[in-house]
């Protein structure tokens, strides 16, 4: 995936300006939409081009419907064998209407809907139009989980285009093929969609995209990362602060992830129980004795400790409360991660001492420790669309802390006080499911903190490091254990050095 995400909305508005510029009318978008649907179909299942055999469509009442009956059109065009069952009927004079009755035969009310012996099943009840929980399309469902390949037109019918959400569990097409028109909607990005899309194809349809919903984070410029040939502490100095003895790996992986994403120097901060341990496990990462947050604000009177972590193994006593706060009142790059977000999430007013050099790194849990209202509106059952998503609840978490929020997550999202947002989706070819691992978000805090240490924005720092998180990861492959993502690290920069 690269590129932006778009609401259905945004669609709706951008196809509404692309009508009014004359660039086109409706019946040729949807022309545009079918044709270009076919042939991903066709570049996707190569036997299925070949030989065509029966296709069972199943058309809604709206521009889906319609996309849906250009379809049917072509596919019998090519020797297709083809059914359409029809739930409702398009409004009369509308684009869809003028598709159905081109593709010509009378279809079959949903209700009938057979699937057996069908080799392709095209779903185009709903799209974006998606406004409510559908009701009655269980056959539709639960035949798209057995018998044919499934091509399903825009979004997968259930699918909420702007969430990736679903009105109720199961309550999708699963297809195999996804052809999206003109963008990426969110929801093949988000929370269900890129389970319930399989995988997705766009067809351009030359429309003016802008007013993204946020953009997708692509690979960075090798650039931005690679050192350029200056002193160490042009790149920085990272403190990462451990807790006690028996808890101080989860500090270490931070700290080691950032020493490998290039900040110049790197330092646990360890309490004196833990001294010995971290001093026995340390070579590269330097050590300092912090006690407290009396001790920690002693030592950042050295100017070049330019940015912090908290939170990985760091504990939830008053140690931990000390930390954060001397922390916070320093000013400097500081992202707070684990036990730090759990320290903020017990105070009446977590907010207040965060500034705009803070990232926030919660995982869902954490997350709805910290915002118990957005969490709860992203999990609570809608009647209506468009359902809340992730990029809307950090959007809204990212100005209430006016810092920097990367909500974890297959689809995580990286959110900016000003409102910008970005998406890094481990969906499709980037998938990562080994990244589920203990540990793996302790290394992604590390990867944050050597970033700002380098001197990188907050935003950007969130947005590469959770980049190259996942690359590293899909470089190591399977068997990853939190260890290995640093370890991955060189080869993952080599290969953005030479453009590969
Ligand atoms: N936006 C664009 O640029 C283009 C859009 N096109 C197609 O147009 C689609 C959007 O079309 P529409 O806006 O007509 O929307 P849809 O075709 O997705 O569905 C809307 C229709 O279904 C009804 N509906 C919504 N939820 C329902 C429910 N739960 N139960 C029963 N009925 C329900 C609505 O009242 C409306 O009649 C896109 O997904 C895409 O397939 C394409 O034709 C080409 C260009
Ligand atoms: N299935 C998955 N696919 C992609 N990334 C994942 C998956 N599961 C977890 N991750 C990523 O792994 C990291 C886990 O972090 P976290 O939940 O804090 O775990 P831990 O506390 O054990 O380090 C996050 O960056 C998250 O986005
Ligand atoms: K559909």
């Amino acid at each position: 995936m690269d590129g932006s995400l778009f609401t259905a909305a945004r669609m709706r508005a951008i196809e509404a300006a692309h009508f009014e510029s004359g660039a086109a009318t409706g019946a040729e978008l949807m022309e545009r939409a079918g044709t270009g649907a076919v042939a991903a179909m066709e570049a996707a299942w190569p036997d299925l081009a070949a030989r065509p055999g029966r296709a069972v469509l199943a058309c809604g009442p709206g521009n889906n419907g319609g996309d849906g009956y250009v379809v049917a059109r072509l596919l019998a065009q090519r020797g297709w064998d083809v059914t359409v069952f029809a739930l409702g009927t398009p409004r009369a004079g509308g684009d869809a209407a003028g598709m159905r009755a081109r593709w010509g035969g009378p279809p079959r009310p949903l209700s009938e809907l057979r699937v057996q012996g069908a080799d392709l099943l095209v779903d185009a009840v709903f799209g974006t139009g998606l406004a409510r929980a559908p009701e009655g399309l269980e056959a539709l469902f639960a035949a798209s989980r057995a018998g044919p390949r499934v091509l399903a037109l825009d979004v997968p019918s259930g699918l909420d285009a702007d969430s990736g959400r679903v009105f109720a569990p199961g309550q999708a097409v699963r297809a195999d093929l996804t052809v999206s028109f003109g963008a990426w909607k969110a929801g093949h990005a988000l929370a269900e969609g890129p389970a319930l899309c399989g995988q997705v194809r766009l067809v351009d349809l030359g429309l003016d995209l802008s007013g993204a919903a946020a953009k997708l984070v692509g690979p960075p410029h090798a650039a931005a990362l690679l050192k350029g040939g200056g002193h160490k502490y042009d790149d920085g100095h990272a403190l990462v602060l451990t807790g006690g003895f028996g808890h101080t790996g989860a500090a270490r992986l931070a700290a080691r992830a950032a020493l490998r994403v290039g900040a110049g120097l790197v330092t646990l901060g360890a309490p004196g129980s833990a001294m010995l341990e971290c001093a026995a496990q340390s070579m590269a990462v330097m050590l300092r004795r912090v006690d407290d947050g009396a001790a920690l604000a002693e030592l950042l009177r050295d100017a070049r400790f330019n940015a912090l972590c908290l939170g990985p193994g760091l504990g939830t006593g008053d140690r931990a409360a000390g930390l954060v706060d001397a922390a916070l009142a320093a000013g400097r790059g500081c992202v707070l991660d684990a036990d730090a977000l759990t320290v903020l999430a017990a105070r009446d007013a977590p907010f207040g001492p965060l500034h705009a050099n803070c990232v926030l790194t919660p995982h869902d849990g954490e997350f709805a420790r910290l915002f118990p209202d957005l969490a709860e509106r992203l999990r609570a059952p809608a009647a209506q669309g468009p359902l809340w998503s992730r990029i809307d609840a950090a959007r809204e978490a990212a100005s209430r802390a006016g810092a920097t929020v990367l909500l974890k997550g297959p689809d995580t999202i990286i959110a900016a006080p000003d409102g910008t947002v970005a998406v890094h989706a481990a969906a499709y070819d980037r998938a990562t499911p080994q990244l589920a691992t203990a540990g793996a978000g302790d290394v992604l805090a590390g990867l944050i903190a050597g970033l700002l240490a380098r001197g990188t924005a907050p935003f950007d720092a969130a947005c590469r490091a959770a980049w190259l998180h996942v690359e590293a990861a899909r470089v190591f492959g399977p068997g990853l254990i939190a260890e290995d993502l640093p370890e991955a690290l060189p080869s993952v920069l080599r290969a953005l050095a030479h453009g590969t």
